[in-house]
């Protein structure tokens, strides 16, 4: 498959598995009589937990012993995910194997299958199913180059899994392993069942692990502190890992949510396909590192358009300003949020501005607001498209769902930014919402600076 290939569609339309059924029965989940059930949530979101009767206030909702999950426990952390992949597709070929010998039996009732069914077809993660023109429009240079490395990790999952598996295969696996799995105590991990939760700012459940004895370091010590049988049975009990119920407990009929973390929207993009709206946790990279830095504060006192920096003066300043700050941090992709500016930044635009010649006129010393602000404004004219024309349209992309006008705003936005391949509505749509999402950090923190 080449990038920016259609894929199969979008999400299996399975009915509601029997993968809650399969984890109790055959993968020792608990508890036996479980409060929740899979729904149907829609195209945009897939499949999600709801809450079949009240569940109360830290409630145990899905436990599942980690014999059930795919780990990447022992294996080199440059590789995690296609370990991870090679076994989910093995699980597959093992699945239809027994289902093959004997329809029925035991091997087949146990096999993934359950799990396998309940799968989506296809998450859209731009590194693996968006083509150059659709990555472009993020607009993005840093995630575009994180895009890239990411297609590396899918070149070589493919240069393993060769003779075995198709690209296709591989592709399908590792956007599955990527958007389902966390990482959990220097290891990743992908639990059945609870990887049917979605994500939400707000959420009303959380996950834990808990580790077995036999898990811990300290397991061979049990030997000598409890009689052997208890040190077995505590050694063979498996670790398991939780959904539990938040402070407010959860009413039946409510979807059960969990917060896949923090982050900018560039890891939800690249690692689970979408962009939460509004997320308050988004950032923007003012410099990328201390060169990127000095090099801005050196061309605003610049006085021709053409101007190039003198390398040399950049590397000395830069180190002049490296020792000031000292060892301990490392000064990359400062950026900008909603709750303020990187304390890094800080630190180093407070450093660079001390020396007092950074102001456009070469001598009025800048503050850190006034710089600060200069390069927000330059970042969002750097921009090809304003605020403005995004909004305008998204608003279109989004227009009551019809396909026609979402395709039209597709092949206009192609035209306007001067490729004439096709672009795909809906990934469009997402690279919109994301980069809006960026350049109101901008405008954001630009106003917060007293917008100077
Ligand atoms: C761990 S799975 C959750 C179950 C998934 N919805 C399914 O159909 O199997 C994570 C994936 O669910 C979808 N998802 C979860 N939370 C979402 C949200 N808030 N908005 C949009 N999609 C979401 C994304 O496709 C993501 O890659």
């Amino acid at each position: 498959m080449q990038q920016g290939e259609r894929p199969p569609s979008r999400v299996r339309r399975q009915q509601a598995s029997s993968l809650l059924d399969w984890l109790v029965r055959w993968q020792g989940a608990t508890p036996t009589s479980l409060k929740v059930e899979r729904r149907f949530a829609g195209e945009g979101l897939g499949w999600c937990l709801v809450a079949t009767a009240d569940i109360e206030p830290e409630e145990v909702i899905l436990s599942v012993p980690l014999t059930a999950a795919i780990t990447s426990e022992g294996v080199d952390e440059g590789r995690w995910s296609t370990h991870m992949a090679a076994e989910l597709l093995r699980r597959q070929a093992a699945a239809a194997a027994a289902a093959a010998a004997e329809a029925g039996g035991v091997a087949a009732a146990m096999s993934a299958a359950p799990w396998l069914d309940a799968l989506p077809a296809h998450v859209d993660l731009p590194w693996l199913y968006w083509s150059d023109a659709e990555l472009a429009e993020l607009q993005d240079e840093d995630t575009l180059a994180e895009a890239q490395h990411m297609r590396g990790v899918l070149e070589t999952a493919c240069e393993e899994l060769a003779g075995s598996f198709s690209r296709q295969q591989v592709a399908w696996t590792l956007s599955l392993v990527h958007s389902r799995s966390f990482a959990q105590a220097g290891r990743h991990v992908w639990v059945p069942g609870i990887d049917m939760a979605n994500h939400t700012l707000a959420p009303n459940a959380t996950i834990r692990c808990l580790q077995s004895p036999g898990s811990c370091q300290g397991a061979a010590a049990l030997d000598e502190v409890c009689p052997p049988d208890t040190a077995a049975a505590a050694a063979a009990e498996p670790s398991r890992f939780e959904l539990v119920a938040g402070e407010q407990g959860i009413a039946a009929g409510q979807e059960v949510t969990i917060s896949y973390g923090s982050w900018p929207s560039d890891v939800f993009l690249l690692f689970f396909g979408f962009v939460p709206a509004d997320n308050p946790h988004d950032s923007a990279v003012l410099f990328y590192d201390l060169f990127d830095l000095q090099t801005f504060k050196a061309r605003l006192a610049a006085p021709a358009d053409d101007w190039e920096p003198d390398w040399p003066a950049v590397e000395a300043a830069v180190q002049q300003l490296e020792a000031q700050l000292g060892p301990g941090e490392q000064y990359i992709r400062m950026v900008a949020t909603a709750n303020g500016l990187d304390s890094r930044l800080l630190q180093a635009a407070q450093a660079l501005l001390a020396v007092g010649r950074g102001s456009p006129d070469g001598r009025t010393p800048l503050s850190v607001p006034q710089f600060v602000a200069l390069r927000c404004r330059q970042l969002l004219a750097a921009y090809p498209t304003s605020i403005a024309d995004d909004e305008a349209l998204l608003r279109q992309l989004e227009s009551g769902g019809s396909a026609a006008a979402a395709a039209a705003a597709a092949a206009a936005a192609a035209s306007a930014a001067g490729g004439d391949e096709q672009l795909r509505a809906e990934q469009l749509q997402t690279a919109v919402r994301y980069r809006l999402g960026k350049k109101r950090v901008l405008q954001a923190t630009l106003a917060a600076m007293g917008d100077v």
